[in-house]
C-alpha cells in the first residue's frame, strides 16, 4: 500500500527498529476510546510465556486518508520526544500487510489525571498537586524547546504514572510552530475543547507557547478542583454564558466573557497564590502571560512554602 511504504521509508533507522510484531501483542483490555480513535492495554510478549512488558496501544478508529496523516503526524511528535515528564514511545505495530498501524508507548498502571484525582481526592495534598503542575510545567517547558505547541493542555490528557509522577499524553493536536512565527494558525476546527482555549484561538484560531500557558492554568483550575465535573471548566463557564448558546456562538459567547475579564472563580480552598498563578496564565494578552520557565519558579517557591 503506497503511502504506508512511505510513511515507513519515512521513518529514521531507529524508529524501523522499533516495530512490534502483532503476532506478539496480545489484548489484555480497553482503555479508552474517543474520537482519536482507541487505546487499550497488550503485553507484548514474545517468549510466550506472559513475562513480556505490558503496554499501551493507540490505533486508528477509521483508516480514513485524514485520519491516518494526523496519526502519521502524531507519531512523528511522540517518538521525538524524550523526557520524564512525556508518555514515552515504544514503537510501531503493523498489521498483515500494513493496511493499519498502532503506535505502542508505555503503560501508565494509574490512568488518566482525571480518574486517579476523582479516587484518591481525600488523600492528596496541596503540595502533591504543586508537585505534579512542576512536572507538567517541566514537560512542556521541553516540549516549547523544541517548537511543539500542545494545543490540547487539560486533564484528560494528563496520565499518572504512580503516585509522585504524572506525564503529558495525547498528542493528536500537537504542532510545530513555523521557525519564522511565534504561532501556528489552524485552518480546520474539527472538535475544538474551546473552554480550555485563549482568547486569540478562540477569535483567530491562534496557538503559540503562550497559549499553551493558558491552557496550563485551566488545567491548574481542574488539579485544584480535584477534577471534580461539578467544577469543570466547561460547566463553569456555560454557567456563565448561558447553556442555551449553541455551536460557534459559543466561542464567540465566551471571548466576550473573557474580554468583559470574567475568568474561572477560584476553587474552594485554593491557596491564594496558586489562584493568582492562574489569574496571571489567564491575561488577555499574550504577552503578559508568564513563561513556562518563570511559572516553574513560582510553583516551586510555594512547594517550598508547603514543605516549610
Ligand atoms: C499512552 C497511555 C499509557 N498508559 C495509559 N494508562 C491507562 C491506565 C488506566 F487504568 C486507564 C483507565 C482508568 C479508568 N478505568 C475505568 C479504565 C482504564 C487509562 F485510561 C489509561 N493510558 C495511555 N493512553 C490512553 C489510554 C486511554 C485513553 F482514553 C487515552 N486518552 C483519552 C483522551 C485523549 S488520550 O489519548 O489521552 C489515553
Amino acid at each position: 500500500v503506497p503511502e504506508r511504504d512511505s510513511f515507513w521509508r519515512a521513518l529514521s533507522k531507529q524508529q524501523q527498529n522499533e516495530v512490534y510484531e502483532e503476532r506478539h501483542l496480545k489484548f489484555i483490555s480497553s482503555l479508552g476510546k474517543g474520537n482519536f480513535g482507541r487505546v487499550d492495554l497488550c503485553r507484548y510478549d514474545p517468549l510466550g510465556d506472559n513475562t513480556g512488558e505490558l503496554v499501551a496501544v493507540k490505533q486508528l478508529q477509521s483508516n480514513k486518508q485524514s485520519n491516518m496523516a494526523d496519526f502519521q503526524r502524531e507519531i512523528q511528535t511522540i517518538s521525538s520526544l524524550h523526557c520524564d515528564y512525556i508518555v514515552k514511545y515504544r514503537g510501531i505495530c503493523y498489521s498483515a500487510g500494513r493496511l493499519s498501524m498502532r503506535l505502542v508507548m508505555e503503560f501508565l498502571p494509574f490512568g488518566s489525571l482525571i480518574s486517579y484525582m476523582e479516587k484518591n481526592k481525600l488523600l492528596i495534598t496541596t503540595r502533591r498537586m504543586l508537585l505534579f503542575s512542576s512536572q507538567i510545567c517541566k514537560g512542556m517547558e521541553y516540549l516549547q524547546n523544541l517548537h511543539y505547541v500542545h494545543r490540547d493542555l487539560a486533564a484528560r490528557n494528563i496520565l499518572v504514572s504512580s503516585d509522585t509522577l504524572v506525564k503529558i499524553a495525547d498528542f493528536g493536536l500537537t504542532k510545530i510552530v513555523p521557525l519564522n512565527k511565534d504561532y501556528y494558525r489552524v485552518t480546520q476546527s474539527g472538535e475544538s475543547p474551546i473552554f480550555w482555549y485563549a482568547p486569540e484561538s478562540l477569535s483567530e484560531y491562534k496557538f503559540s507557547h503562550k497559549s499553551d500557558v493558558w491552557s496550563f492554568g485551566v488545567l491548574l483550575h481542574e488539579l485544584f478542583s480535584y477534577c471534580e465535573l461539578s467544577r469543570n471548566p466547561k460547566r463553569l463557564s456555560l454557567h456563565r454564558i448561558g447553556c442555551d448558546v449553541q455551536g460557534a456562538m459559543m466561542a464567540v459567547h465566551l471571548f466576550n466573557a473573557l474580554r468583559e475579564d470574567w475568568r474561572l472563580p477560584a476553587p474552594p480552598m485554593c491557596p491564594p497564590k496558586v489562584f493568582s498563578l492562574m489569574m496571571q496564565c489567564w491575561s488577555f494578552n499574550s504577552e503578559d502571560r508568564p513563561s513556562f520557565s518563570y511559572l516553574q519558579d513560582l510553583i516551586e517557591s510555594s512547594l517550598q512554602e508547603e514543605r516549610d
